[in-house]
């Protein structure tokens, strides 16, 4: 049998946490709702009968005003507990993905290789999204609606056992059947959602390079790919939907015969004189009653194996493991050393990046690495700021494994600049604050200045309040640079880590790079990244990378004296 889709959902109930007197109230109105429902063929019954029996009228007028009050009693109870499930749920799923957001921000390169954006914006927000409104008519239905078969068939023998025994193994049939079937339609619906996220992720990959397919010419390929992915999420979708529509056909088939059981034996024991006109009206509408109940049950489990598949979906996002404490406190004031001891590294097994490769820099060192495309100068980078882990030696700043240190104590103390500069559609202030409010407006001017952009952010339209970004005011590749800088100044890091942060620029810009550049590498530990040797003027020690492993460590005036080394050959060839 599948796995149970309610299993699937309890790692839900943490979130509810702290929402006890919701809940409470809950299960107040939930009961109370179906008590409200059951007396409906109730009241009819006693008036059916009055009415027969010639009750003044005075009887007859109570019994419709109890009828009148039982139904507006039951849509204030259904509107509140509608009310209030959604509230619990949206609250409940919030903080589900406040909790995928923060662990999605503290992942390595390697979660962001296996999940692209498309594909993780559509996880943390289309399936949370569809678990909240699922879990709001979840909470409700699957209870309520079990408390009402229930309810309808100790009414039924409480009107006659005879009745009731017509209709429990009814009931108890389609139950069971639906018990059966649940699961069933769960793999259609993953493959379904899977191949959703992957459009979604297509799309977002192939529109964030519209203009390279388009100077590529490359558009008709896209689109015909296009057209074969939602082809497959068609197929996927309708064979998703085949299994699901097993269940309502079957539950309508079950609930016809139980209403054609209840008119025959009601009509049976009505004309043997056993039961009074007003009972057999009362019995009917149970029969109808209990076709509403195990109708709702079906149409949830299709919701709720949606959510199934959504929890199981969400929770290859979270980390198995919950996330080490490291020491917070174990950097020392001041430039930090820096240190590859004995590293071997792979992203894919059995092809190592870095072969046993080893340096120490001491505060205030600089290291200028070079090598060809593929020698693994970027990744000496990416280990030091522990976004990837070597599988043997260590990677050390300050002395300390960094995968000891605490996330955050490493970023404030290291900073990492690439080619990349991700530019936000924010204001200029927040593009170097990231968002934080506690930092000043005289310290972001100062980080500014450092970096070389004063005459640039004194012309733009509003200052500090020029939105930057998509859809907003376009930045060059150097003024982009710069802003990288400027974000690092305004950090103050003790070591810094730059990859062929001079790359995309034209030698002009770059030379109007180079200052800032020095300025920021002044009094701090550095490691510099460069396809050109003839850029690594500011550097004291140069390390040579060949296929992962370290060919030359020496003195950059040394090397560039000496030509027999590697680094001279590099210079002359430059
Ligand atoms: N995310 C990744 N997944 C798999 N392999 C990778 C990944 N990143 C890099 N590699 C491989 O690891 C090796 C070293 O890559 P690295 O980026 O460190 O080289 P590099 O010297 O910085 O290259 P370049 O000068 O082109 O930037 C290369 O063979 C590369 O193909």
């Amino acid at each position: 049998m599948a796995a149970s889709p309610l299993r699937q959902l309890s790692p839900l109930i943490r979130y509810l946490r702290g929402e006890r007197p919701a809940v409470l109230l809950l299960a107040v109105l939930v009961p109370l709702g179906v008590v409200l429902q059951l007396a409906a063929p109730y009241l009819l019954r006693r008036f059916v009968d009055s009415a027969l029996t010639q009750r003044p009228a005075q009887a007859l007028l109570t019994v419709s005003l109890w009828y009148l009050a039982a139904a507006v009693a039951l849509l204030a109870a259904t509107i509140g507990a509608d009310a209030l499930a959604s509230r619990l749920a949206w609250r409940a799923t919030n903080r589900l993905r406040a909790d995928l957001v923060a662990h999605s921000l503290r992942r390595s390169a390697r979660f962001y290789q296996r999940f692209p954006p498309g594909e993780l914006v559509d996880r943390i927000d289309s399936d949370v999204t569809r678990l909240a409104s699922v879990m709001s008519a979840l909470l409700l239905e699957v209870a309520a609606q079990a408390l009402l078969v229930g309810g309808i068939l100790a009414a039924l023998f409480l009107l006659d056992w005879r009745l009731a025994l017509v209709f429990a193994p009814v009931a108890a049939g389609t139950l069971v059947l639906l018990r059966r079937l649940v699961g069933r339609a769960m793999p259609f619906v993953a493959a379904r959602r899977q191949s959703s996220a992957e459009l979604l992720g297509f799309l977002e990959e192939r529109l964030a390079a519209a203009e390279d397919l388009r100077v590529n010419g490359a558009c008709d390929a896209t689109l015909a790919d296009l057209e074969r992915r939602q082809a497959e999420l068609y197929r996927r979708a309708r064979d998703a939907a085949r299994v699901s529509v097993r269940r309502p056909a079957t539950v309508q088939g079950l609930s016809t015969v139980s209403v054609v059981l209840a008119l025959a034996v009601s009509v049976w024991l009505h004309s043997a004189g056993r039961l009074t006109t007003g009972t057999a009206f009362a019995a009917l509408s149970y029969a109808m009653l209990l076709r509403r109940p195990l109708l709702a049950i079906t149409t949830r489990f299709q919701d709720l194996e949606e959510a199934a598949v959504c929890v199981r979906r969400l929770r290859d996002l979270l980390p198995r493991r919950p996330p080490a404490h490291p020491d917070a406190t174990a950097l020392p004031p001041g430039p930090l050393t820096a240190a590859l001891d004995r590293v071997t590294f792979s992203y894919e097994p059995g092809e190592p990046a870095l072969r046993e490769v080893s340096f120490r820099l001491e505060p205030g060192e600089r290291l200028g690495i070079v090598g060809r495309t593929g020698s693994g100068k970027s990744s000496v980078l990416r280990l030091l700021f522990a976004l990837h882990h070597p599988e043997r030696g260590a990677a050390r700043v300050g002395g300390a494994d960094v995968r000891t240190l605490d996330a955050g104590v490493l970023r404030r103390r290291v900073a990492l600049v690439t080619q990349e500069v991700q530019v936000f559609h924010a204001s200029l202030r927040d593009n170097l604050t990231f968002f934080d409010p506690a930092v000043d407006d005289g310290r972001v001017r100062d980080a500014l200045r450092e970096a070389g952009l004063t005459d640039w952010w004194r012309a733009l339209p509003d200052g500090l309040d020029t939105v930057l970004g998509t859809g907003a005011r376009g930045m060059s590749a150097g003024e982009e640079q710069l802003l990288s800088l400027a974000r690092v100044f305004l950090r103050d890091p003790a070591l810094v880590l730059l990859d062929e942060p001079t790359a995309r620029l034209d030698p002009h810009t770059e030379a109007l790079l180079l200052p800032a550049l020095e300025r920021l590498l002044t009094g701090r530990t550095a490691v510099v990244v460069q396809h050109r040797p003839h850029a690594l003027g500011q550097v004291d020690r140069i390390l040579v990378l060949d296929e992962g492993a370290v060919v030359e460590d020496g003195r950059r005036t040394a090397l560039a004296a000496d030509p027999t080394s590697r680094f001279h050959g590099l210079l002359r060839a430059g």
